[in-house]
């Protein structure tokens, strides 16, 4: 087990699941397209530190976290919902994403490391936000590398209650998608605040989480027919 130094303190289990999660990823990996990341180093920091990097953020602080409903946008492999759902037992997690193949293995990492607290959903995320059952049905929406921030935030916001909170993981360039993300989100009824820009552990690199937060409902046209958001974005 590699120790390096957690965004919050993990318990014994905590660790045993992510080390279990680890091992199922690199063993199905080797049978779909999962990751390029395999590396056991890598793998703890570039997957599960970076996605326990939202418990940096003073809005996740501030949260209290008991019941609150969490949706992960195009969690692809379980990034970040896998790590958050293991590190918040309190929360509860939808993991949603438009390939069957990765819902299939996401359902037996659910299953193998016993996580009460997840439901796996496959579709379109703008398919979904159309469904009433989890329309404006959010605290919490959070997604990882899936688009950039103005179609991202699209595909994001609708999930969100009023005074909801948003948290899109980005890489080093976030900076190019500010102004695009401003315009975006004023039409969407969010409020984007300031980012937190955080080095991960073993020197591997820099990240950033925008937080948003849902002031006003989403307008009932968005988000707008699977597939329009990315063609032509807000
Ligand atoms: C580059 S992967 C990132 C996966 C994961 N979030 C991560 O950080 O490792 C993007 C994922 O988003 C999913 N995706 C893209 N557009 C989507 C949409 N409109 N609805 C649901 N999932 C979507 C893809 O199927 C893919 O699994």
């Amino acid at each position: 087990m590699l120790e390096i130094p957690w965004p919050s303190p993990l318990s014994e289990r905590q660790l045993n699941q992510l080390d279990l999660f680890r091992n199922l990823l690199v063993d199905w990996n080797e049978r779909m397209n999962l990751t390029a990341i395999t590396d056991e180093e890598q793998v703890y920091v570039k997957h599960f530190y970076d996605s326990l990097a939202v418990l940096l953020t003073p809005q996740w602080q501030a949260m209290a976290k008991k019941d609150l409903r969490v949706i992960d946008v195009g969690t692809g492999a379980g990034f970040p919902g896998i790590p958050l759902a293991i590190v918040e037992p309190e929360m509860s997690f939808v993991l949603n994403d438009a390939l069957q193949k990765r819902v299939g293995f996401l359902q037996a990492v659910v299953d193998e490391l016993q996580l009460s607290n997840v439901q796996v959903i496959h579709a379109r995320s703008e398919d979904l936000a159309r469904d009433a059952k989890f329309r404006k049905q959010f605290d919490v929406v959070v997604s990882r590398a899936v688009a950039r921030l103005n179609v991202l935030l699209e595909l994001m916001c609708p999930f969100l209650g009023q005074n909801g909170v948003g948290f899109s993981y980005k890489g080093p360039g976030f900076d190019e998608e500010k102004a695009d993300g401003m315009r975006a989100a004023k039409k969407l009824g969010a409020v984007i605040q300031e980012e937190l820009t955080y080095t991960l552990p073993l020197e591997m690199g820099k990240r950033t989480i925008v937080p948003f937060r849902q002031t006003t409902p989403v307008p009932n046209a968005y988000p707008r027919k699977a597939g329009v958001p990315q063609r032509k974005p807000l």
